[in-house]
């Protein structure tokens, strides 16, 4: 149900192999597994990027069968993530926000898509999430979060379970260290990962409060995210300066906080002295019941 093979059109092989001595810009191996595709709408620095024959520079467009979404709430800068199968039209949300719901659903009904899961990466101190009411929505549809997370909903998740939508999939690692209930959501074919706050672009979620501990998210970002291929692109929870997707061989080398020595790391995330999210006191217990409060 979860192999997803690349059907790699000729054209795109011809192209591939006539233009094969092109360089990525950052030096990056985006183009290590079979054909490249040049992609002229997703420019790193003023060079090209080339990426494998699936189309992830139109983040809007289908590859492969995989209809993905990336959307946007700007009061907690969450990004929410929409997949599904284009054939089945299985759908999965990731990390819905209360306020974008009727966005999200209209998303979800003009597409034709069969919402069956809406998956939170952890229990959000930020905003609250929409899972219990889009439920009420939406007919069938089931709530996700982690077994460790200590929130109710229908599935509680723990490493190497599956989500399944059509003949793709989202497995769960566990990523604790941000929360002891984090998880990271990576595609069956290892693609794609979507991080919630354990990796956040060129950073990662702080471990100052609910559980936090900046060793364990060290461990967890270092065996659990930094060992999926250096291609595999990286979708977090936030991002607080308008950028949107990332990449493993990106982040190995250019995070200013993850290539530090775990001691180093632990030093940095203790000495952060940020704000509490302004809406902690509500979001964390509303999120422990979904988004559902009495
Ligand atoms: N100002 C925002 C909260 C910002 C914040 O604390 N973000 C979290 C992720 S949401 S739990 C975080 O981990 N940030 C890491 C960092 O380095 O910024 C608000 O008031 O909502
Ligand atoms: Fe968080």
């Amino acid at each position: 149900m979860c192999s997803v093979i690349s059907r790699v059109k000729p054209v795109q092989r011809a192209l591939a192999s006539t233009l094969r001595l092109r360089t990525n810009a950052d030096g990056l191996n985006y183009a290590a597994a079979q054909s490249r595709r040049f992609c002229p709408g997703f420019i790193t620095g003023a060079q090209p990027l080339w990426v494998t024959s699936r189309s992830y520079c139109a983040r809007i467009a289908t590859t492969d069968g995989l209809l993905f979404r990336q959307l946007f709430e700007s009061e907690s800068s969450t990004y929410t993530y929409l997949l599904a199968d284009a054939d089945t039209k299985e759908a999965v949300i990731i990390d819905p926000v209360l306020e974008t719901i009727d966005r999200d659903l209209k998303f979800v009904s003009e597409l034709g898509l069969k919402l069956t899961v809406a998956v939170n990466t952890h229990c959000h101190a930020d905003h609250i999430t929409s899972t219990g009411p889009m439920k009420k929505r939406v007919p069938g549809l089931k709530s996700a979060i982690s077994k460790l997370s200590g929130a109710s909903a229908d599935i509680h998740l723990t490493e190497g379970d599956k989500i399944p939508f059509g003949r793709h999939c989202l497995i769960v690692r566990e990523t604790p260290g941000h929360t002891d209930g984090c998880i990271t959501l990576v595609t069956g074919d290892q693609t794609m990962a979507f991080t919630g706050d354990a990796l956040l672009i060129r950073g990662c979620g702080r471990t100052d409060f609910q559980q936090g501990c900046a060793k364990r998210l060290y461990k967890s970002v270092h065996e659990k995210i930094f060992t999926l291929p250096d291609e595999c692109l990286l979708y977090p929870a936030h991002d607080y300066l308008g950028r949107m997707a990332s990449s493993v061989g990106e982040e190995r080398k250019f995070n200013p906080r993850l290539t530090k020595t775990m001691e180093e790391f632990a030093d940095i995330m203790n000495n952060l002295n940020l704000p509490n999210p302004k809406k902690m006191a509500t979001a964390v217990p509303a999120n422990l019941v979904c988004g559902l409060q009495d």
